[in-house]
């Protein structure tokens, strides 16, 4: 379960703050999709929830974890045991093969499993690329990837930051079912930020973030 109670956001380059006491709960398993204007704070939000940034008040409950994090090594190992994280920029190591980025956190986590991970693989439409070097794919392919890699593990709460922005309509339809049904199997909780309508509409709440506050309709 995620409980954000009235968070604000300021940077010193902005007049106002982005995010202005912003509430959401999202309970385990649920699903939340927002939507909002380019630059109405989407990714902070996000960043916010994963740990990477402090608001400047407010609170944010995760499971039985209160943020901020004690030290930076227990949001380490919190975001490791927790959290899936799909990034605009997928993050993949370019070193390494489809297989092995897909398996990293799962791997470091001590959770790895062969068979799950190429049902996920399969799912996403990615089986064929396994040995394939993470620097000779597509944008697509890497998006897909990194959705492998954010599921593989089995974490409770997944959030995704345009995880179809680079894909085809069909292979987009594929993969948002893909992710969703998967974290509703495994009872994880999911936040997706999108700017697609189909995207947004399989989640069991929709949001509209705009003047820093989430809102329940479009505008
Ligand atoms: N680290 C930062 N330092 C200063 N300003 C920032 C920082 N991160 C975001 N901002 C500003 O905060 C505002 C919200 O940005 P954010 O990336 O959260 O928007 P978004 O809704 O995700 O946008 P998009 O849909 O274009 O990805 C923008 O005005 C942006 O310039």
């Amino acid at each position: 379960m995620i409980n954000i109670n009235a968070i604000s956001k300021r940077y010193s380059n902005t007049d106002a703050p982005v995010l202005s006491k912003l509430s959401l709960t999202v309970a385990d398993g649920e699903s939340v999709s927002i939507r909002g204007a380019s630059g109405s704070g989407k990714s902070t939000l996000l960043s916010l929830i994963a740990g990477f940034e402090s608001p400047d008040s407010g609170s944010i409950t995760i499971g039985s974890q209160t943020l901020p994090f004690s030290s930076e090594k227990n949001a380490d190992r919190f975001r490791r045991q927790a959290l899936g994280v799909i990034f605009q920029s997928y993050n993949l190591i370019e070193c390494l093969n489809v297989w092995d980025n897909i398996a990293f956190t799962s791997r470091l986590k001590g959770n790895s499993d062969d068979e799950y991970q190429l049902h996920i693989m399969g799912l996403l439409g990615i089986t064929h690329l396994k040995n394939k070097p993470a620097h000779q794919l597509s944008g697509g392919e890497q998006q897909r990837v990194a959705i492998s890699r954010a599921l593989v593990h089995k974490p409770t709460l997944v959030l995704a930051d345009e995880p179809t922005g680079n894909l085809d309509e069909a292979t987009s339809d594929k993969v948002s079912a893909a992710l969703y049904d998967t974290c509703q199997s495994l009872k994880t909780t999911l936040v997706v930020v999108t700017h697609s309508d189909d995207v947004a509409r399989m989640a069991g709440q929709q949001r509209w973030l705009r003047h820093g506050q989430l809102h329940s309709e479009p505008a």
